[in-house]
């Protein structure tokens, strides 16, 4: 195994140790990023413990302490508790004119921009929880401050999967729906099919695996293959067949519509997080 690395834009300070953060610094310190160059703020005793324990990095009650020294902030926060926590930082961003990566659903570039005191270096990133594995995908939009910084945001959260750069700040919303939110609605299916498996009865463990080891696979076959999702669902239904049983049977529900209107109500749930916090 190769010796862990300084990170080549020096320390990151997580503010904010939760799931998000978790699943970002595990998947940082198992691609080989040097435990003490990442500081974390976070205020639940137990989450700086288990963090300090399972990844080794240096962990504070308070968010000036993580910040101080650290050229990049990764803001990991609830939408809802942002504003308060850029404002309790700004007099350390206008000293240390850090480059502030926030993930929070919804809150703008100028949003942050203000509430860190103005002229400063933001991007907004959206990653999701497979990114504890390297296996996540994160959408990157820069203000026109962070724009010379912004390989130094795309080289963190490349550490943990590809990086898709957005350009219009909109789109922020829409990458938060898709990719966001995304794992919980393929476990939302694993779940459903789970249950639906024990109902034909299979036992728990039997439905487990199988459904656990058909979405690994199908995701597989998605992301090495060249061929759209369309083609593969071809062929696996066999005219007159089982699958296209099941197929019709989706297609009569609206699965379609249903996808398209939860999406749109993701989306729409990241611009209400802006306003509602403005
Ligand atoms: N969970 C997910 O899959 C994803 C979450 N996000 C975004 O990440 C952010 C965090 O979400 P989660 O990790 O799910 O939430 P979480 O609730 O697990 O983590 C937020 C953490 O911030 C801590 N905190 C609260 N006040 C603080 C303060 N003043 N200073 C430092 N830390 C403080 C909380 O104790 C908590 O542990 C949200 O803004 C969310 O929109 C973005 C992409 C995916
Ligand atoms: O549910 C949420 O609001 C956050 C943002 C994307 C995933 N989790």
């Amino acid at each position: 195994m190769s010796e862990p690395s300084s990170l080549p834009i020096g320390p990151v300070a997580f503010i904010g140790g939760g799931n998000m953060a978790r699943s970002l610094i595990g998947g940082l310190v198992a691609r080989g990023v040097a435990a003490g160059d990442i500081r974390v703020a976070e205020p639940v005793a137990a989450l700086r413990e288990a963090l300090q324990r399972d990844f080794g990095v240096a962990c504070f009650d308070n968010a000036q302490a993580a910040a101080d020294g650290a050229s990049v902030w990764l803001l990991a926060v609830k939408p809802q508790v942002m504003r308060e926590v850029c404002a309790s930082l700004a007099e350390q961003a206008r000293a240390q004119r850090p480059l502030a990566i926030s993930i929070a659903a919804g809150i703008t570039a100028s949003q942050l921009d203000r509430w860190l005191g103005g002229e400063v270096a933001v991007v907004r990133a959206m990653p999701n929880t497979p990114a504890l594995l390297g296996v996540g995908i994160t959408g990157l939009y820069a203000n026109a401050a962070a724009a010379p910084r912004f390989d130094q945001a795309a080289g963190l959260l490349d550490a943990v999967g590809p990086t898709v750069r957005i350009d219009e700040e909109t789109q922020m919303d829409a990458v938060t729906a898709v990719s966001g939110s995304g794992p919980a609605y393929v476990f939302l299916l694993a779940e459903a099919m789970q249950q639906a498996g024990q109902a034909q009865g299979l036992s728990a463990d039997a439905a487990r695996a199988l459904v656990r080891q058909t979405l690994l696979g199908a995701a597989t076959m998605l992301t090495q293959s060249e061929e759209p999702a369309e083609v593969l669902r071809a062929r696996v239904t066999s005219p007159g067949g089982t699958t296209q049983a099941a197929i019709k049977t989706f297609e009569a529900g609206g699965f379609r519509d249903l996808v398209d209107s939860a999406i749109a109500a993701a989306t729409r749930r990241g611009r209400e997080l802006s306003a509602a916090n403005e």
